[in-house]
């Protein structure tokens, strides 16, 4: 034993001076391209092949790591014995996860891969054009050379199938906004600050035409699906969405309907926080695929009839000049404009040009009240394919309000005679009220307790919004001959809206007194 010792000793001495005399022969670039040979031998030699997939790709967050963390996810609990658990902030679900420079082992078509996850701290900089994460962390893929050719492509297709496939499973979807503003990036360099997205409104729970919904509903379809489509016919792989109509016809309410229905992401876009089109652009290469980006009130977000009109360029010429020259001409380098803010040919190159296809399979949405205010660029077909009007009431989609809030499916018949008769009623005065979605909820909500009561309630406030509606019509639409005549119409007419006014109030403040007991739910169809 002793003996075995003193050679292990003697062995280790002799490679100590081996080492100090090549310190001492060699130059340092010397041994740097013998340690760079032999890293070559190595991997020559190898049987197996690496590659490294890092969290931070560059500038961008790799979508392929945050795809390989899912779905190791999926099985990692069941056999590994040491784990780490996270939790997104005010997620309900958590993560497994492979602990730092851990191993596991995956089989995919009969071929076995290793996964290793690897974590190094970050070198101290001295100079960052943004702050990076402490940590540097990646996957390592170890596969066989033979295997490589054979499984990659399918096996990372796999990966990111299976990844989409959880993250819409767990209901797990994200609804990201900037509103941190001023283009401020977090530790992970991410301008987008995210929540668990929650918003309960689906399809079935929209109140509008079944048509038009199943039109919207087959158009979402088509496009999820159309892949080679987009692929076979030159065309990048998004899809423009404007919704418009008066407030409250639920425009947001259809957004979340779109992303529960395809299980997409939502990057709300707070436009006023942008400065300048070069932050829109870096924003929009920080979106991922599957995704619906989001800018609610369009018209109200940024002046951009002002900034043409800045650029020296008037509303009908800009209608003309969907490249925004002008804005170029006026501006800096980057488009920014005199101000460095965001400008009209920003905003069409955000959907529609160059940058606007970094990514793929993405929705675009813009949403406004007052679509006539927008410019005819933005609203062309290739940016807004799909232009959907959110409209007042219609019979149909108070049939489908009275089975959301009050549980009266009149489609599976009225029941008797007497709700027959309300029914006849709600359809007569329905559209001549023009009362939104979100009014018809309210009066709904206030008696939901009992369904008699709410549908009577409902009915007469609509049979006072018709009858305004229809004086108003008399008094507008009666011709007025003379300047006189028409003061005097007007006069009358706001009459007329005070007295409905006040008639509404005092039924208003009927429904919400305090302290009244409501009364036992009565079935229409039981009557
Ligand atoms: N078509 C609808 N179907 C079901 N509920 C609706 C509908 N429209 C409005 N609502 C109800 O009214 C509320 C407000 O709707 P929503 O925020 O979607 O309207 P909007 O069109 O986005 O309004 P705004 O133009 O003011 O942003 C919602 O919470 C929802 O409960
Ligand atoms: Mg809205």
């Amino acid at each position: 034993m002793k003996e075995f010792w003193t050679s292990v000793a003697s062995v280790l001495g002799v490679l100590a001076f081996c080492q100090s005399l090549l310190q001492v022969i060699y130059p340092p670039e010397l041994r740097f391209a013998a340690l760079k040979f032999l890293n070559k031998l190595f991997h020559y030699l190898s049987a197996y092949c690496y590659f490294d997939i890092t969290e931070i790709d560059g500038v961008n967050t790799n979508e392929l790591y945050n795809a390989v963390q899912l779905y190791l996810s999926s099985f990692v609990s069941a056999t590994g014995s040491r784990l780490s658990l996270t939790r997104a902030l005010n997620s309900s679900a958590t993560t497994f996860g492979l602990s730092n420079n851990d191993t596991i082992a995956d089989t995919f078509r009969g071929v076995t891969v290793n996964w290793e996850h690897v974590v190094t701290q970050r070198q101290s900089q001295s100079f960052s054009w943004r702050p990076l994460p402490d940590e540097k962390r990646g996957f390592t893929l170890r596969i066989k050379k033979r295997d490589k050719e054979v499984i990659l492509d399918s096996y990372l297709d796999h990966i990111m199938e299976k990844a989409n496939e959880i993250r819409r499973k767990n209901q797990e979807r994200l609804l990201y906004t900037n509103a941190r503003g001023g283009g401020s990036l977090d530790s992970r360099g991410h301008p987008w600050e995210s929540v668990p997205f929650k918003h309960p409104s689906t399809f079935e729970t929209l109140a509008m035409d079944p048509e038009r919904k199943r039109a919207i509903m087959d158009d979402l379809r088509d496009f999820t699906r159309g892949q080679s489509f987009y692929q076979r016919t030159g065309r990048a792989w998004k899809r423009g969405y404007l919704l418009h109509g008066p407030p409250g016809t639920g425009k947001s309410s259809m957004i979340a309907a779109m992303a529960n229905y395809l299980g997409y992401d939502i990057y709300d876009l707070e436009l006023t926080e942008v400065h300048s089109n070069s932050e829109l652009r870096k924003l929009l290469m920080k979106t991922s695929s599957k995704s619906i980006i989001v800018i609610e009130d369009i018209d109200c977000s940024v002046n951009l009839s002002n900034r043409w009109k800045a650029g020296g360029n008037g509303p009908c010429r800009s209608s003309y000049d969907p490249a925004g020259s002008a804005d170029l001409r006026g501006g800096d380098a980057d488009g920014g404009g005199a101000n460095n803010t965001i400008t009209l040919s920003g905003l069409l190159n955000f959907t529609d040009g160059l940058w606007s296809c970094c990514g793929s399979e993405r929705i675009f949405v813009f949403t406004t009240n007052h679509v006539e205010k927008l410019d005819r660029a933005l609203l062309r077909s290739g940016r807004m394919d799909m232009h959907i009007f959110m409209s007042y009431c219609t019979f149909a989609s108070l049939k489908i309000l009275l089975k959301n809030y009050l549980g009266w499916d009149c489609e599976g018949g009225c029941g008797d005679e007497a709700a027959a008769v309300m029914l006849r009623e709600l359809e007569e005065v329905t559209e001549k009220a023009e009362m939104t979605p979100a009014d018809v909820s309210e009066v709904l909500i206030k008696s939901r307790s009992d369904r008699r009561r709410a549908v009577r309630e409902l009915l007469e406030v609509l049979r006072a919004k018709a009858e305004r509606n229809s004086k108003y019509d008399v008094v507008v639409g009666g011709g007025v001959e003379d300047e006189e005549q028409e003061k005097r119409a007007v006069e009358s007419h706001e009459g007329v809206k005070k007295q409905i006014g006040d008639f509404m109030e005092t039924e208003a403040s009927k429904y919400c007194q305090k302290g009244q007991q409501p009364e036992e739910r009565d079935d229409l169809a039981d009557e």
